[in-house]
């Protein structure tokens, strides 16, 4: 599903926030990837999410090779993933079901479909009764609940997370990953970056660590381990 060969990035500043990245991540597979910070992981989620281009090697995603894709062609890139951050996103001004319908507003989904699929997407992280509610008026797990369901809407066949449990309280996080790996039992491939120890080591799941820009370790169900 995602490919990175020899890849490298570098920032309009000449920083390489990745170098010679080699890489191959099956449709399916749930991977954390962990390193310290500025090492270069969120780096590696904007490249597979298209906002950051690659200056040297080639990069594949659902078996096109979107290297040099054109801008125009980057947003039918996108509507095969989703993507949740460490700070929610949402839109201040639009309530629970607004955010989740606003991008399929924007591609012209007829409102009939949007309101199933809004609804089937709120009732996945059982926020259905908070449709109505503003970001301000949730809590921060309920906050990333939304997010999670405005990334799955579309049904993508990719879920790009970075830092997905780093604003929330412990049980918080552990609510998320419980959504998350229903997620990933449904089909969907997971990419997540992280530096929740305690998560990598309870949910296990493949582990890429990076360091200073380059790949240094790909395990197998390992765990977070001490260098990071
Ligand atoms: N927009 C940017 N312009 C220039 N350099 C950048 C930019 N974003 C990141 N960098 C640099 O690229 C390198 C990798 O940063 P990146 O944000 O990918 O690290 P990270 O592993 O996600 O760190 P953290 O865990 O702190 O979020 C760092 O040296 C950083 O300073």
């Amino acid at each position: 599903m995602i490919i990175f060969q020899d890849v490298s990035i570098c920032y309009p500043n000449g920083t390489y926030a990745l170098t010679d990245v080699n890489l191959k991540i099956d449709k399916g597979d749930f991977v954390y990837i962990v390193g310290p910070s500025g090492a270069g992981k969120s780096s590696l989620l904007k490249a597979i999410f298209k906002e950051v281009s690659v200056k040297k090697g080639q990069l594949f995603m659902f078996d096109k090779n979107i290297t040099r894709i054109k801008d125009k062609d980057v947003p039918y890139l996108r509507r095969q993933m989703g993507v949740v951050y460490q700070d929610f996103r949402l839109l201040s001004d639009k309530n629970v079901f607004d955010n989740v319908a606003f991008a399929l507003r924007v591609i012209g989904n007829p409102k009939k479909e949007i309101d199933r699929k809004v609804h089937q997407a709120l009732d996945f992280v059982g926020l259905r009764n908070k449709v109505k509610s503003y970001p301000h008026q949730l809590s921060g797990g309920e906050q990333q609940r939304v997010s999670l369901a405005r990334a799955l809407v579309n049904q993508p066949a990719l879920l790009v997370c970075d830092e997905p449990t780093g604003n929330l309280d412990p049980d918080t996080a552990h609510e998320i990953m419980g959504i998350l790996n229903n997620i990933n039992l449904r089909g969907t491939t997971i990419v997540m970056a992280t530096h929740a120890r305690d998560i990598v080591d309870q949910y296990r799941h493949r582990v890429i660590g990076v360091k200073d820009g380059k790949v240094v370790r790909d395990d197998a169900k390992g765990g977070y381990e001490n260098d990071f």
